[in-house]
């Protein structure tokens, strides 16, 4: 068994490599719920549903979220009649997340999302990190917000001072598919909202210790390829390069991938972590992902 740990749009590339090597059913990925809300009416799990249409091969790839090819009637719909959507969501993706809604007034997430992903005929296990509600909040200079208004609204531009969340616990299985896995990966997703959220979980690093883990860098040199999480590394006083990373999980982590321009880093990643791989871990085409997956697969 190999299970995947996963945030968004970073850990889904590496994802299309992984499910081309690794026989399906063979794979558990463990979701990050932290951006999970109600939107326009419907439960959005925005990182669950990314993992789900990667698997099915329905993900929209230009943006990492939504299906491809979808429609957005209802969205210009809504924004006609005065309804302005935070998040722009297709016709095909809220149908997905319409019925979850449904599903969790009778089930809770992790049911819910069994249902859906055996429905899109998904053979691997996708299971929340948790099924308790909570949410990261940015704390900037002059406000604390939610993610989506520093990300979508803000365009992640304010100093962030501070990124917090109600600790939750794991769903169940989260912790019996680390114990039980052959390897545990942990994707380049968000080091600080996405990833570090499920290690922090009761018994998540306890678990990680008894198996093999490797991780892939987020970050090429000190930028990272997309998104935030080079501000959220600076404002919790992480180094923002691939050593920051490593300080993250060094606790637990046996193999770091990071990128082959960043040989300057390997004799400053910490000693705890037995093995430090140079590779290209910029996941542009479909080469790049398996690839980059073999190379992880033991
Ligand atoms: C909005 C989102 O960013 P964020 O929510 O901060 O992070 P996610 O966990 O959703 O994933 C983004 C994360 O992934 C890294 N990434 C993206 N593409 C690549 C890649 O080709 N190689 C690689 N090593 N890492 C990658 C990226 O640096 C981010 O840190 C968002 O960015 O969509
Ligand atoms: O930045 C955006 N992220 C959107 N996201 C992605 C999400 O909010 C985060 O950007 C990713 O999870 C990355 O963390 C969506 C996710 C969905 O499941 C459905 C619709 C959206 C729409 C947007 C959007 O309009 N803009
Ligand atoms: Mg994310």
């Amino acid at each position: 068994m190999i299970t995947v740990l996963s945030g968004g749009t970073g850990t889904p590339k590496l994802l299309q490599g992984i499910k081309e090597v690794v026989k399906p059913e063979d794979l558990t990925i463990i979701v990050n719920t932290l951006e999970n809300n109600y939107f326009s009416g419907v439960y959005v799990a925005a990182d669950i549903d990314t993992v789900m249409y990667t698997m099915a091969d329905l993900i929209n790839d230009e943006f990492w979220y939504g299906q491809k090819d979808d429609t957005f009637t209802t969205h210009e719909t809504l924004e006609k009649i005065g309804y302005h959507e935070t998040l722009k969501i297709g016709d095909k993706d809220r149908a997905i997340k319409i019925q979850k809604t449904e599903l969790m007034k009778k089930y809770s997430l992790q049911e819910a999302i069994k249902i859906q992903k055996d429905a899109l005929k998904i053979k691997s296990t996708i299971l929340p990190m948790s099924n308790e509600q909570s949410n990261v909040k940015i704390k900037t200079t002059d406000a604390i917000m939610d993610f989506h208004e520093f990300l979508i609204e803000n365009q992640s531009k304010p100093e962030v001072i501070d990124v917090m969340y109600e600790p939750v616990t794991p769903a169940s299985g989260v912790i019996e598919a680390i114990e039980n896995s052959d390897q545990v990966i942990i994707g380049p997703s968000n080091p600080i909202t996405s990833i570090n959220p499920i290690i922090q979980m009761p018994g998540v690093i306890k678990a990680l210790k008894k198996v093999h883990t490797t991780a892939v860098s987020p970050f090429i040199g000190e930028t990272v390829v997309s998104g935030p999480a080079a501000k959220f590394m600076k404002a919790l006083g992480f180094p923002v390069n691939p050593v920051g990373v490593a300080q993250i999980y060094k606790d637990f982590l046996n193999h770091y991938i990071i990128n082959t321009s960043d040989d300057k880093y390997i004799n400053i990643i910490d000693e705890n972590i037995t093995k430090v791989s140079l590779d290209n871990i910029i996941l542009k085409t479909i080469d790049d992902k398996i690839n980059l997956a073999h190379k992880i697969l033991l």
